[in-house]
């Protein structure tokens, strides 16, 4: 399979707050201290220490980390709303870092979108008249952008409430209109800084219901930031573990729950429901002749959840199929080294 091209790339992004912040990145022995000595010898924090990813065309990439291990500042260094102190940042190969301040403006409100977490609403102004704010800036004509701004909010299902404004609105509406705001320039790239957290738990599920549903209609590429695992797992392509300001994991979220990179990831994921994550094609082993003919088919990005109910509901091995051809079996044995935490024995019976 081919691998989508990058939209950013980013490579050894330090960001240094604090007097003096540009000597720390060049400097190996101030590199290797933790965040507490580092700021006891300099007075410096290390938000973004020597981090490089790339952000493929069309994925979802979740930022996640707990509070303070430098997700906001590194997604906004993407677009120098904090000036990096060292490091490469490009997008579709050009060099942000390089870009002046017309050409940055222009990456801002036409290539990438920001949505916030207090969705920075306008608190005067119609819901109409906010979601197309980002379009009248560009310079568009006033009926051609309140034209396109009631596409989308049809889109993000506001219908009807165009001509209310913000503070006659739900939370969960709210960032419904931010959301619409961010989409309604048609950027490249949706950038999300923690934009559910405030919402309440059942709104906050329908938000990640809608930004599913959306990147399922559109493929827009999108760069999610959040502190809640769930919400990474269940919406992320490849996320990116941060901690103290370093990618300490950054893989699908098959590969954080299955295969954690060290002690902090494992315990990081220790209470995800390992079966939901991780797929047949992972859990499986190689099939005798007669398995491979029989039983319920499953594709092998199927949950062990998922294999789980065929063996249950079918009393047979299920076999992982992929274009007419058998990869191989998961039987009971290996669903439950899943479900337990232990490898699959992969051997043929
Ligand atoms: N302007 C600033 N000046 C000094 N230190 C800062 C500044 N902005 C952020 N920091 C520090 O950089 C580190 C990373 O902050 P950042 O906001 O990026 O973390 P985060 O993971 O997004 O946290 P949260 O989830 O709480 O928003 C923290 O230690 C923070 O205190």
């Amino acid at each position: 399979m081919n691998t989508p091209p990058h939209v950013f790339s980013v490579r050894d992004l330090w960001k240094v707050f604090g007097p003096k912040a540009d000597r720390v990145p060049g400097d190996a022995e101030l590199g290797a201290l933790d965040a507490a000595e580092l700021r006891a010898r300099t007075g410096c924090t290390a938000a973004v220490r020597d981090v490089s990813f790339d952000v493929r065309k069309g994925e979802v990439f979740v930022v996640m980390g707990l509070s303070g291990s430098g997700k906001s500042t590194l997604v906004r260094c993407l677009t120098r709303l904090i000036e990096p102190t060292s490091g490469e940042v490009t997008m579709d190969g050009e060099d942000v870092l390089a870009m002046n301040a017309g050409r940055l403006r222009e990456l801002r409100r036409h290539r990438a979108s920001m949505v916030f977490q207090h969705f920075g609403l306008l608190p005067h102004r119609s819901v109409l008249d906010n979601v197309a704010y980002g379009l009248e800036i560009q310079g568009m004509g006033r009926a051609e952008r309140r034209e396109r701004a009631a596409g989308v909010i049809a889109k993000v299902g506001l219908d009807g409430l165009e001509s209310r404004r913000p503070g006659q609105l739900s939370g969960g509406q709210q960032q419904r209109v931010g959301l619409a705001r961010a989409l309604a320039v048609d950027p490249e790239v949706l950038l999300f800084d923690e934009p559910f957290s405030a919402l309440d738990p059942l709104i906050r599920r329908d938000m990640q219901e809608e930004v599913v549903r959306l990147h399922r209609e559109e493929g827009r590429t999108m760069v999610f930031i959040t502190h809640d695992l769930n919400e990474a797992l269940k919406l992320g392509d490849r996320i990116a573990l941060m901690r103290d300001g370093r990618i300490v994991q950054l893989g699908t979220p098959e590969e954080i729950v299955g295969s954690p990179a060290d002690d902090y990831v494992r315990d990081f994921v220790r209470d995800v429901p390992r079966e939901q994550v991780v797929t047949v094609r992972a859990a499986m082993r190689p099939a005798d002749s007669a398995e491979s003919v029989s039983g319920p088919a499953l594709a092998p990005d199927a949950t062990v959840s998922e294999a789980i109910e065929a063996v249950v509901r079918t009393g047979e091995t299920a076999r992982v199929v992929e274009g007419g051809r058998c990869l191989g079996v998961v039987d009971h044995a290996c669903l439950l080294g899943v479900v337990a935490g232990v490898p699959a024995v992969k051997e043929a019976v």
